[in-house]
């Protein structure tokens, strides 16, 4: 059986849909013009790793609801059940050595111009000592990241997927549309972790962005504005200000426009992704040597998922801040996805850093609140 659970940012309502069926395999971006439901989008489509499309039949639950999980068995979807796993890294001396070799190589192509900007991803696989269902890990992702897109799936072709992403690949109703340039990264440690929480004392003012963060972050704004501009004649850029995701934050700019023709929302999809927020400038050469040199596969992480629908509300929103739960029955394993985006004056040990804490996205949804 698949199926799916979301809840949008900023809503209380989760909706589910579950399905006897497989979903429908879309073989291309392209493919999705005029049509509508939940998509879950790859980093790049294959056979392996195919572009899905389910229904969009959808039932709304409540999230402390009680019924049936996905195993015939009896769920408490709330987030406050008391129980804690520890996570222990199952591979990481290992991990640790294939980013250093990764880095090296993609770093070579920055010092000598290849490219301006790449993204470097990796997993890290985690067992966890307690049981926790992907509902309950699911529910507690919603409590914790209310800003957030959150999603469960399952489905046969993609595994179960957990994502609480804070970025928008494109929303919008009946072609008045939205979409943001997102990137840049620092940790809230301290007296900043009260950064835009209610009552906080840290403002916008108290954040420093350095000159790398800007570059990083400007890169995608550009490359974003000029995708949509080809499918829009008023197109207007916001910011960039500092957003929180998480214990993080980022750099943001919204782009927001008028679709000339809503027909073709698929063609533009297909021109934005993969937005240098997760792969690299210039496109089409940095996505071609991710696929060639990352040590790990990217799967679902780092392509996108969420509602389609040209004539109606579209929500899509990119892969990331999310783990794929490798073994339901048992849900003890987890397998954790981040990258960064490297310029030519990035180091390894901060990027590495980096990429831990925006797995710890995942890893808190292990201690009970
Ligand atoms: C690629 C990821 O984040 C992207 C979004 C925001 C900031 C990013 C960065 O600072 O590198 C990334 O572009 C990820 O979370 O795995």
């Amino acid at each position: 059986m698949s199926y799916v659970y979301f809840r949008l940012p900023h809503s209380t309502h989760v909706f589910r849909n579950r399905l006897s069926t497989e979903p429908e395999e879309i073989a291309s971006l392209a493919e999705l013009n005029g049509r509508r439901g939940f998509v879950i989008t790859p980093f790049t489509p294959s056979d392996d790793c195919p572009i899905l499309l389910l229904p969009t039949d959808w039932e709304e639950v409540d999230l402390n609801f009680s019924g049936d999980n996905q195993n015939g068995e009896q769920t408490h979807l709330s987030s406050t059940d008391g129980v804690s796993a520890m996570l222990l890294d199952a591979d990481y001396e290992k991990e640790r050595q294939r980013y250093a070799v990764d880095f090296h190589n993609y770093h070579g192509q920055l010092t000598n111009d290849a490219f301006q900007k790449i993204v470097l991803a990796r997993s890290a696989r985690l067992i966890a000592t307690e049981k926790l269902s992907p509902l309950t890990l699911f529910a507690r992702a919603c409590h914790r990241y209310p800003r957030m897109f959150v999603a469960l799936f399952s489905t046969e072709r993609s595994g179960t997927w957990l994502i609480a992403t804070p970025e928008t690949l494109i929303s919008g109703t009946n072609g008045a549309m939205q979409t943001m340039a997102l990137a840049g990264t620092m940790r809230l440690s301290g007296a900043n972790l009260n950064f835009d929480v209610e009552g906080g004392s840290i403002g916008k003012d108290d954040i420093h962005w350095s000159t790398k963060n800007i570059k990083e972050q400007r890169y995608v704004e550009t490359y974003i504005t000029e995708c949509v501009e080809q499918f829009s004649d008023d197109v207007n850029v916001e910011g960039p200000f500092t957003v929180r995701a998480g214990d993080l934050v980022h750099l943001r700019s919204d782009i927001r426009f008028h679709l000339k023709d809503t027909a073709h929302l698929g063609n533009l999809i297909n021109t934005l992704h993969p937005t240098p927020a997760v792969c690299g400038m210039p496109k089409d050469a940095t996505r071609d040597f991710i696929i060639n040199n990352e040590s790990g596969e990217r799967n679902y992480y780092s392509g996108f998922s969420g509602l389609l629908d040209p004539n109606g509300d579209t929500r899509l929103f990119v892969t990331l801040r999310c783990m794929q739960i490798e073994s339901e029955s048992e849900a003890t394993t987890y397998r954790l996805y981040a990258g960064g985006g490297l310029l030519k004056d990035s180091q390894c040990q901060s990027e590495w850093e980096e990429t831990e804490a925006k797995m710890n996205t995942m890893r808190q949804l292990f201690k009970h609140i």
